[in-house]
């Protein structure tokens, strides 16, 4: 840090002035590695995983189910974006099995989804995380947990860290009742380990709409997939019924949210992006790519699985109802565009790996862009932007969102880009290598 407060960890953002033309693979997407890990453990036998994603929150995740006794290993000869990996699940009984610690970095996919795992595997853990992983909302599944019959010890926090004793699940009711407005990882956490409790299990949410409704589609996906009977009952109940997960063999899709700064730069740029292995079929918000695009000027394409996305002569602004993950790179683009955009039904952002409202808005004016705080979201208006420092907050997408904006900013830095190491640790790389298939104009 400098005495302003400013981080000297400045990554000077590649400024291109014509259309950029390239391919790009991404890594495994880290919602399916997550949830397939975690079902791995739980499976009667090894399972394989193909094209998972590597990174930091998949690595935390791998920690953790080796913690408990899983078997992670590597297979020999591998692709483009690492190993695949076979899963063998703990055994059964463990002798003298003592308190596990479980770091969850800064990831919502293992601090929601590892306790529940702790519990029905009935193992006491000690879970903490990253500095700013200690504001993160956590109450509703330490709320679950104790509904289960488990004692948490939080000193009254409501999130981490805390200490996990289980009570047998074989005790375990079979219905809990949250308030799930603040993630839908709350309910995903406990769906994933449903089936593995005596009665299975219903979760019902009371509150405010679950956000997020992309991702809670993908869990009964993934769940239906490896044989778990999981279904929603009515607007806010989702039911999972008890039996054994077989071991099985699952190829992950490509990450298409991280897939979304390689599509803005097509669209920043008026240049063209392909991605390979695009699913025709997908519960991944980032599928939301081809409306979102399209509705923005661009020209958006799928064909033989690859989208194919080039951007127009005049980005158009948008207004967008749920765009959950995706926000911040829409409003990078939002910030480019020459009328105004509204992301709305994101409030939970707030409670993101930072408070992503705040930090979009203050990073767009920092720019010398107009953009305001809603309730449920994000006001962006066109503005002539300069260069600046721009702050990641140890937020991934706000980092990539620092690298879209410097396409179109000669002199942009974005502080901390290490920080992409979240869900793409080859994000630098990558982005050199699309810039370099720059024309110039
Ligand atoms: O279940 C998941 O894999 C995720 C669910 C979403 O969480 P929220 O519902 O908290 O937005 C999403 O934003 C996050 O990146 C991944
Ligand atoms: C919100 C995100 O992550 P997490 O899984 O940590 O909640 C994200 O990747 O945008």
């Amino acid at each position: 840090m400098t005495t302003s407060g400013i981080s000297a960890d400045l990554w000077p953002a590649p400024y291109v002035d014509g259309p950029v033309d390239a391919t790009v693979s991404i890594p495994g997407s880290k919602s399916l590695t997550n949830r397939y890990l975690l079902l791995a453990a739980l499976a009667d036998g090894p399972s394989i995983l193909r094209r998972p994603l590597h990174s930091r929150d998949s690595r935390l995740m791998i920690e953790a189910l080796e913690a408990f006794g899983a078997r992670v290993e590597e297979l020999p000869g591998h692709g483009e974006y690492g190993p695949d990996l076979r899963v063998t699940p703990p055994t059964a009984t463990i002798s003298n099995p003592g308190v596990v610690d479980v770091d969850c970095g800064l990831a919502g996919t293992v601090m929601r989804f590892v306790p529940p795992l702790a519990a029905v595997l009935g193992r006491r853990a000690r879970f903490d995380g990253d500095p700013h992983a200690r504001q993160r909302p956590m109450s509703p599944i330490v709320d679950a947990l104790r509904q289960l019959g488990a004692t948490v010890d939080d000193d009254g926090r409501g999130g981490l860290p805390f200490e996990l004793s289980p009570q047998p699940p074989q005790d375990a009711p079979a219905q809990v009742s949250i308030d799930a407005s603040g993630s839908s990882q709350f309910v995903t956490a406990l769906l994933l380990v449903g089936c593995a409790l005596p009665g299975g299990l219903t979760v019902h949410h009371v509150g405010p709409t679950v956000p997020s409704p992309d991702h809670l589609a993908m869990t009964l996906d993934v769940l239906r997939s490896v044989g778990v009977d999981a279904t929603q009952v009515g607007a806010s109940a989702w039911t999972v019924a008890p039996g054994r997960i077989p071991a099985f063999d699952t190829v992950i899709e490509p990450d298409l949210s991280n897939a979304g700064p390689f599509l803005a730069a097509a669209m920043a740029t008026a240049g063209t992006v392909r991605i390979p292995d695009w699913p025709q079929r997908t519960t991944q918000v980032g599928d939301q790519w081809r409306s979102i695009l399209t509705r923005m000027g661009g020209i958006v394409s799928w064909d033989d699985h690859v989208l194919t996305v080039s951007g127009p002569a005049e980005l158009l602004g948008i207004d967008v109802p749920d765009s959950s993950e995706l926000a911040p790179t829409v409003a990078a683009l939002a910030a480019l565009a020459t009328t105004e955009s509204r992301l709305t039904g994101i409030a939970h952002l707030r409670g993101h790996e930072t408070n992503r409202l705040a930090a979009v808005v203050t990073e767009i004016r920092r720019l010398g862009g107009r953009a305001e705080e809603l309730d449920d979201g994000l006001a962006i208006a066109p503005a002539p932007l300069h260069a600046a420092d721009v702050q990641s907050y140890d937020d991934h997408r706000m980092a990539t969102f620092g690298a879209i904006l410097g396409l179109a900013v000669p002199g942009l830095r974005v502080e901390n880009i290490a920080t992409t190491s979240k869900t793409m640790p080859d994000f630098p790389d990558m982005w050199q290598q699309l810039v370099s298939t720059a024309r110039r104009a």
